[in-house]
């Protein structure tokens, strides 16, 4: 009996840099499968490789070995299959809210949805993370968190297989990242999206994932440990402070980084 393929798969992937006659080798021998619909967090120390494994992930980076198979097929190059949302949003300073999810869709959609299908789709998007409102607002005119959720929206309108997360709410204040992450979750139950995010923040990952992915230090950054976070969802953060199953993933994400893989500053 042949065995089923898994959803995402990445296999043997090593990143090595090159700057003049230096080669840094960043990444080594990363084998993770990921089930469709699955959360998985990327959580290791500063400079360890996270981004950089995303990036393989997304097509913005070429493994120097190994491969990506997303349902089978090779990544070589980014695609709307795979939508990423940065930590620093990237939207374009002289659209609006509207134009800036359009943008994509129109790209994606355009052979296979009418204008007026697109259009509602926009719209469909903007309110998912309750944007509609602000549709007409340039960036310059909304907050930090609102313009996290137009780029999450952005992401989602190109029904992407794969949304990739580096650090989505890295730069934003607590209360508006614990509203932006029930919401994440929300739309995740919703949509049944599989979701790869990169974080520093250990409460973030148990809450949020289905597997936590422990990166070691790098250089040669492996795969120290996965961690299943078995919490039923809905997930609520008040009542999971006290949770004793939240509270021993916790201390498992916090031994690995703060015990076995201390950060040591480069020299
Ligand atoms: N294009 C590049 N050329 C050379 N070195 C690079 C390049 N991109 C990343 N690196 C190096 O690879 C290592 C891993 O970087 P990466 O950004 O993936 O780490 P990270 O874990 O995401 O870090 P942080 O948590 O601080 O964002 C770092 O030492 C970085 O300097």
């Amino acid at each position: 009996m042949t065995q089923a393929k898994p959803f995402l798969a990445i296999e043997g992937v090593d990143k090595l840099f090159r700057r003049g006659a230096a080669t840094t080798e960043v990444l080594k021998g990363i084998d993770l499968s990921v089930a469709k619909g699955e959360y998985i967090s990327i959580i290791g120390h500063s400079g360890c490789g996270k981004s950089t494994l995303l990036n393989i992930v997304a097509g913005l980076t070429e493994a120097s070995r190994g491969v990506v198979l997303l349902e089978n097929k090779e990544v070589r190059e980014p695609g709307p299959d795979r939508a990423v949302v940065f930590q620093n949003h990237s939207l374009l300073p002289w659209l609006t809210v509207y134009e800036n999810v359009a943008l994509g869709v129109d790209k994606v959609f355009s052979g296979r949805k009418s204008a007026a299908e697109r259009r509602e789709w926009v719209m469909r998007n903007l309110e998912l993370v309750h944007m509609g409102h602000a549709k007409d607002k340039r960036p310059s005119e909304i907050s930090g968190g609102m313009k996290q959720r137009v780029g999450i929206a952005r992401a989602l309108a190109m029904e992407p297989k794969v949304l990739l997360l580096d650090e989505p709410f890295g730069a934003l204040d607590a209360l508006t990242r614990a509203h932006l992450q029930d919401e994440v979750m929300r739309i995740q139950a919703e949509l049944g999206t599989t979701v790869m995010m990169i974080t520093h923040d250990v409460d973030e990952a148990v809450l949020l994932s289905d597997r936590i992915v422990m990166l070691t230090n790098g250089p040669s950054a492996r795969i120290g440990e996965i961690l299943d976070v078995p919490l039923a969802r809905p997930r609520d953060r008040i009542r999971l402070a006290a949770d004793a199953t939240y509270l021993r993933c916790r201390q498992a994400v916090l031994k690995f980084l703060y015990e076995r893989n201390r950060f040591v500053e480069a020299a």
